[in-house]
């Protein structure tokens, strides 16, 4: 008797690709668990986000960003091309949903970073995605890494600093949450990849339709 619902791996056959979902407060961390993550060779399919902003010195087309013009980007909004997009500092930035649903196509699990706003959005857009909440050790030090990263300026940073203290309060709507320990990211990387682990021997998977 075939159970379709019931998970490949009783058949011998590849799990069911997931699409995790990493979010969190401005400042715990995403970008840098994430940069681990690529950089140990993790076998999942990093989301690249596109954007209508300017490409800055230093960053790759296809790593950092795909970039395009407003006017592309409008065109992928009209087409209904992007799984979520949001205007940030007065540009577009969004995820194709080609990207994602190629890379599912391959069985490769897909990862995507998103602000716990846009994470909202895709909860409900794709209620199987798994979702995860990086956050600091304590707000004091949330707030020195946000210091120490020097992008912000005070004001900015008074405004995010509260801004988290709303996102914080949002984490029942997720489904993990992990810690971003003091100068250890690689352990949250390393939960990461637990988590995604644990969640390939589910007896009934998470099938992600988009
Ligand atoms: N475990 C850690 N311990 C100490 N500092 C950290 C840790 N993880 C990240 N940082 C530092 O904190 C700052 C913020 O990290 P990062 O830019 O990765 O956060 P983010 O969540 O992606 O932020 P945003 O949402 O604003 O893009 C960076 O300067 C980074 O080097």
């Amino acid at each position: 008797m075939s159970h379709p619902e019931l998970n490949p791996i009783l058949h011998n056959q590849a799990p069911v690709p997931l699409l995790v979902i990493i979010s969190g407060p401005s400042g715990v961390g995403k970008d840098t668990v994430l940069m681990r993550m690529r950089e140990f060779g993790m076998p999942f399919h990093f989301v690249v986000t596109t954007t209508s902003r300017g490409q800055r010195p230093g960053e790759l087309e296809g790593f950092d960003y795909n970039f395009v013009s407003k006017a592309e980007f409008e065109t992928m909004i009209a087409n209904n091309d992007l799984l979520e997009h949001a205007v940030v500092y007065g540009e577009y930035k969004g995820i194709p949903k080609s990207q994602v649903r190629d890379a599912l196509a391959s069985g490769k699990d897909v990862i995507l970073r998103i602000d716990v706003q846009g994470a909202a959005t895709m909860r409900k857009l794709v209620p199987d995605a798994v979702l995860i909440f990086i956050v600091p050790p304590s707000s004091a030090e949330l707030a020195n890494r946000l210091r120490l990263r020097r992008t912000e300026s005070a004001e900015g940073l008074e405004q995010r600093m509260a801004l988290a203290e709303a996102e914080m309060g949002r984490v029942d709507e997720f489904d993990y949450v992990v810690m971003n320990p003091e100068s250890r990211p690689d352990e949250a990387a390393s939960m990461i990849q637990a988590i995604i682990r644990a969640e390939k021997s589910r007896i009934r998977p998470r099938r992600i339709k988009l």
